[in-house]
Formats: C-alpha cells, structure tokens, sequence
C-alpha cells in the first residue's frame, strides 16, 4: 500500500497556530510485510543517519499497529520524500499523519479524515499543519477539549505558491521558545482582526485584499531575525505585487501567492536575487491525506 501526505504551509501570517493550508509537493511511504525490518528513504533526509535510526515515523507507526492488532508486525518501508526537513513545509506533520494512516491500512483497519486529524493532534499540539495535512486545501481549525474542529475552502488553480526556501533549517520547537510568553492587547486585537479578514478572504475568493489580512505582529519579524536575508525575500515579494508573502510554519521558507500569470516572472526575480536558496513554484494541493492499495 502507499499512503502520501502534502507539504503544508501554516500561519499565513496572523493565524499562529489556526490557518494553514497544503501544496502539490508530497511524502510517499511504499509499505509490505516482509521477514525482515527495512527502511530505505529517497529525496529529502536520504543522507540523513537519524532518520534510519530513530525514526518518527516508525515509532508513531508501531504504537498504533500494535494497538490496532495486538502484534508488533514486521514490514519493508520505502519512503519518497518531497518535503524538506525544518524548513516551516510542515515535515514532521506530514510523518505523523502518515504513520497513522499507515498503521490503520496495514491493519486493515478503516480511518476517517477527522479520526486520524484528531489522533494527529497527540503528536503535534497545534492543528494548522496537521489539518490541511489530512484534508487538503486551506483550513481554519480550532482546538477544544483535545478535538480539532475545522473548515476547509478549497483552492482554485489559477493560484501558485512561489516559495523560496533558504539553506538554513529552524526547528519549529527551538523557535517558538524564542517568541513572546504575552502580547499587547493591541496586538492581539490586529492579529485576530486581520487573522479573521484572510479567512474571509480565502472563503470568499477575494484575494486582492490578503495584501492587508496577511500582516501579523505575532511571531514573524522575531522568527525573520534569525535569518535576516528574510526581510529582503519578503521586501522583493511586496514590490513584485505578490498577493501574499509570509514566514511558512515556523520558517525557513517564505511563502508567496500569486496568480498563475504571476509565479514564473516572480520565480526568476528570487532566482536571480537568492541564489543559494531553493526558489520553487507550486501548485496548491486539495486532496490531503491519500490511501492507495
Ligand atoms: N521524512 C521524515 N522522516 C522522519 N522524521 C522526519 C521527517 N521529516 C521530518 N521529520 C522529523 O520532524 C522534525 C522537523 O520538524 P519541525 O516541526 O522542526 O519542522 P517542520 O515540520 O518541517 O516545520 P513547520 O512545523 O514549521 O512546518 C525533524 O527533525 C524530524 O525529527
Ligand atoms: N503554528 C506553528 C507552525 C509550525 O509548526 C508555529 O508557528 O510554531
């Protein structure tokens, strides 16, 4: 069987820890029983030792097959990997909703979208990656007594994510011990604001007017200083007209939307600008988790 998860990218400027939605680049995990154990891993974290030894994945994965059937099992994992690793892409989400659904196919055992979405949520505390991961598309999500409640809009294809993904990785638990323990009630009030106009926004396909919604006082400019380079890949983003521009995740990578027209020539300005960055166009995803025998 093959299970696949989308990047994701959350935030979206004011929606810390609410919004995100996914995009076309995937992680694929090819799994059978076999006599013996074996992991080999393609593309991202293929050079990577630790993800051969203690793997997230195999760790989330035998929890719950053992739970679901009582035996460990053993098994042959291939991994495909499209999603870099700390990079704000949504990597360890779309591990943990992976080993999941994986865990429950190999089991043979049906899981619905908002099962797996909710038992996601015991690895990672905070739903924006973990949503559109599962579902597709861009979500708002809520968390309330341990459940994620969640609406999905999805995204039409004249849209593209530009992204630029810089050569230095965050870790997302590192960098949120860096952000503020409170905020101003001005502040509060200008991200629920504007937090709750790009929702409207995106359900409402008025796009011209994210350029306001997506501003945010919460965590980007502490999270951009680490890498300072980032204030001039959203400056260029802002010049070029772009619809968008945010920290995705917890960054590295900075997240731009533009209309189709709009990507390539954007691209070759970041290209030409960022060189030893990776600067990518994708389309948006709105399929989420898939199963496939
Ligand atoms: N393909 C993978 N296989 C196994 N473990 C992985 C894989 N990808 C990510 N991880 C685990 O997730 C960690 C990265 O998670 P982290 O939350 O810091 O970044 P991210 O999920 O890429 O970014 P963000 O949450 O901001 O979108 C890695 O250090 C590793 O432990
Ligand atoms: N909302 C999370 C996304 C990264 O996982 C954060 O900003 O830390």
């Amino acid at each position: 069987m093959i299970i696949s998860v989308p990047a994701t990218s959350a935030n979206l400027g004011p929606g810390f820890d609410t919004l995100g939605l996914s995009l076309s680049l995937r992680n694929r995990v090819h799994i059978q029983p076999s006599k013996f154990f074996s992991v080999s891993i393609k593309g991202e974290g293929a050079n990577n030792p630790r993800l051969k030894g203690n793997n997230l994945f195999i760790n989330i994965f035998n929890d719950h097959y053992r739970h679901l059937t009582g035996k460990r099992g053993i098994f042959r994992f291939k991994f495909y990997n499209q999603i870099p690793l700390s990079r704000g892409l949504g990597s360890s989400s779309a591990v943990i909703v992976s080993a999941i659904a994986s865990a429950y196919s190999a089991a043979g055992v049906n899981i619905t979208k908002r099962k797996l979405l909710n038992l996601a949520l015991h690895y990672e505390h905070h739903p924006d990656n973990i949503t559109p991961a599962v579902m597709g598309g861009f979500n708002v999500a809520v968390v309330e007594n341990r459940k994620v409640y969640s609406q999905k809009k999805r995204i039409p294809g004249y849209l593209k994510a530009v992204v630029v993904i810089p050569d230095k990785p965050i870790s997302t638990a590192h960098s949120r011990t860096t952000l503020p323990k409170s905020y101003r009630k001005e502040d509060a009030i200008y991200n629920l604001s504007h937090s709750s106009l790009l929702t409207a926004c995106f359900f409402n396909e008025s796009w011209e007017m994210l350029r306001i919604a997506a501003r945010d006082r919460f965590h980007q400019v502490a999270r951009m200083k680490n890498l300072p380079e980032l204030f001039d890949v959203q400056k260029l983003a802002i010049e070029n007209n772009v619809l968008m521009s945010t920290l995705s995740g917890s960054g590295s990578t900075f997240f731009n939307m533009t209309y189709k027209e709009d990507a390539q020539p954007l691209l070759e300005k970041f290209k030409a600008r960022f060189p030893s960055f990776r600067c990518a166009i994708y389309d948006f995803d709105n399929d989420g988790v898939l199963f496939r025998d």
